[in-house]
């Protein structure tokens, strides 16, 4: 099976003020292509970490990480990210900000606004293509956030918490979105969530953490099938794997707390 993205003997730890945080140890992982995982655990056990070192945002205190084979030396076009803080310019409109990564790649000027508008469509924001991030509410941002992160289709997509400050409903209908998206046309996606329902709904794999050092827990295969809709989360098989999950994070959270 080709891999992807290879973590291999990552450790992290950062110096602060009253001594060094280990935030990672020895954290071994293989991303297949095409594949959808998530990463659970409780608030502080890494996640955030392990996904910036993954994007090249963040360097690793040990070991290293591949993505296709080469060395993550720093971000790259071939691993899009869409993180908590939006990271939108402010100074560019909903649909030049979408536009960006298409620019990047040289996408010609019609082709990429057209592409552009199919976007804001899906994520619900048609008629605010003109408008500027500080006019947009926050969960407007995040999804014009995630829009750009799918218009530029790189191979390798990291989300953090891509629907946190989303209401229960849209959440849900990006959650539907997301998943259509990567059944039409798979590619590798790792995503960081709090959301045990959401991580099982759309991953092959769910990884749990455990903190203080964070740790691979536990890996769980979700073998739903790929014609999941918003009714397998009814099902007895999912409602087996939330059991599952919720257990091992109520035993990690209890560690900590
Ligand atoms: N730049 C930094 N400097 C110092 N410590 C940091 C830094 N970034 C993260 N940490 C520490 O590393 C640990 C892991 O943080 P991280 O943000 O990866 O956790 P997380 O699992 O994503 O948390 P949450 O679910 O609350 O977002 C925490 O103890 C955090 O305080």
């Amino acid at each position: 099976m080709v891999e992807s993205i290879v973590v291999k003997n990552v450790s992290k730890s950062f110096k602060t003020k009253s001594g060094n945080v280990q935030a990672l140890s020895d954290i071994n992982l293989g991303i297949r292509d095409k594949e959808f995982v998530s990463i659970l655990g409780t608030s502080g056990c890494g996640k955030s970490t392990l996904l910036r070192i993954i994007g090249g945002l963040e360097t690793a205190s040990e070991g290293e990480v591949l993505c296709h084979d080469s060395i993550v030396d720093g971000p790259g076009i071939d691993r899009g990210m869409v993180f908590q803080q939006y990271s939108l310019f402010p100074w560019m409109s909903v649909q030049k900000n979408i536009e960006f990564g298409l620019k990047q790649k040289k996408v010609e000027r019609k082709k990429r606004e057209m592409i552009a508008k199919e976007y804001i469509k899906l994520v619900g924001l048609k008629g605010f293509e003109d408008l500027f991030p500080k006019n947009l509410s926050g969960g407007m941002k995040q999804r014009v956030a995630l829009a750009r992160g799918l218009a530029n289709n790189p191979e390798v997509l990291l989300l953090d918490e891509p629907f946190g400050a989303l209401d229960m409903q849209t959440r849900e209908v990006m959650q539907e979105l997301l998943l259509g998206i990567w059944q039409s046309s798979p590619k590798t996606i790792l995503m960081v969530t709090h959301d045990i329902e959401e991580a099982i709904l759309l991953s092959n794999r769910v990884i749990i953490m455990s903190s203080h050092p964070g740790e691979i827990k536990e890996i769980l295969d979700i073998n739903l099938g790929n014609k999941r809709t918003f009714e397998t989360r009814l099902t007895e098989e999912f409602l087996e794997y939330k059991r599952i999950a919720s257990d091992v994070i109520r035993v990690e959270t209890s560690k900590i707390l």
